[in-house]
């Protein structure tokens, strides 16, 4: 269990549509689901949103669902009284009654196992909880914040989650875009995290660069390639040598994007070699398919092949 301080991390960067709805969402207690994939933003969404609200005096409780063991999710979430269990040497409050008057964030909701989700929708519906060893039900007043990069509606399809969970908590859903789908923030979310770290804005050239790459990591790779940058460009290294040796694993991201007819490269930088064989074997060599993944033409696709005398196998 965290309860951290909110930090400085504002909404100049690209969180301008986001705000808009953490502004509404803020004025009352409705449970808020904040969708997206890892690293977009999601906790820093949630502090936001307690740190706006009339909660914001009251705890920031955060929890990782993806953490708990299941055997430990009653005990964790309800509190527990001394001597409950073996090893039970102390009273403990709970993740919920530690959230009491404040916020209870619960990130990566999807990866709560199905027994945790049927305790969490009765703790949800009394609005109370029961510590383990007591007969005794304590009314808690918390707002509840969930975040997953799952899709939970293809979860409950699945059965993996509980339809009656999925609809108590997506009440008032927030979905952070990629980063690589809003490139246009991306420098507004750059200059933010750079004036955190040094005192000399960032150059043209260097926010042109920054936009050149699709950021499968997200703000948080962002955050962790201007960190490094900020502590290596002393040494005599580039920002474009650091980009360089960025681990960019961009097959996930061929793949959903393949799924979706969608364009890799929206930014008109030649693609690689080796992004060009990943997104042809993703696409099952469909060449058509394939170029507007890469953001190019066919004709370009077909030129290059030619170039490297590569005729796609058939599939
Ligand atoms: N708008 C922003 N401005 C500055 N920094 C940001 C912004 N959004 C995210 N970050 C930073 O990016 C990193 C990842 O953010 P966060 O943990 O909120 O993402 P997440 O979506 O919750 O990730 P995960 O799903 O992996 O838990 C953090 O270091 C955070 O400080």
């Amino acid at each position: 269990m965290q309860s951290r301080h909110f930090g400085n991390i504002g909404f100049g960067g690209g969180m301008a549509d986001a705000k808009h709805l953490l502004e509404i969402a803020s004025r009352s207690s409705v449970p808020v689901l904040v969708c997206g994939e890892s690293g977009t933003g999601k906790e820093v969404m949630a502090r936001k949103l307690h740190a706006m609200s009339d909660r914001s005096k009251g705890p920031f409780v955060a929890v990782n669902c993806g953490a708990i063991s299941p055997g430990l999710v009653e005990s964790l979430f309800e509190g527990s009284c001394r001597g409950a269990y073996t090893g039970a040497v102390a009273n403990q409050l709970g993740f919920v009654r530690a959230a009491d008057h404040g916020t209870l964030f619960l990130d990566e909701i999807g990866e709560l196992p199905l027994e945790s989700q049927t305790r969490l929708l009765r703790i949800l519906q009394e609005r109370a909880v029961t510590p383990v060893g007591t007969q005794q039900s304590i009314s808690v007043d918390f707002r509840l914040v969930c975040a997953t990069h799952r899709n939970l509606q293809a979860a409950v399809k699945t059965g993996r989650f509980r339809e009656d969970l999925f609809f108590r908590l997506n009440v008032f859903p927030i979905r952070l875009l990629p980063l690589r789908e809003r490139l246009d923030e991306l420098r507004a979310i750059a200059v933010e995290i750079w004036q955190g770290l040094s005192a000399r804005p960032l150059s043209a050239d260097e926010l042109k660069s920054l936009c050149r790459f699709p950021w499968p990591g997200n703000v948080r790779q962002l955050k962790n390639v201007l960190e490094r940058y900020q502590l290596l460009q002393n040494l005599g290294d580039s920002l474009e040598e650091i980009l360089a040796g960025e681990p960019w694993d961009l097959h996930s991201m061929h793949a959903s994007y393949a799924r979706e007819g969608r364009t890799v490269y929206r930014t008109g930088n030649t693609p690689s070699w080796k992004n060009i064989l990943e997104v042809l074997q993703e696409c099952h060599n469909n060449k058509s398919r394939a170029a507007q993944i890469l953001g190019i033409s066919r004709g370009s696709l077909c030129y290059q092949l030619k170039k490297n005398s590569v005729r796609p196998k058939p599939s």
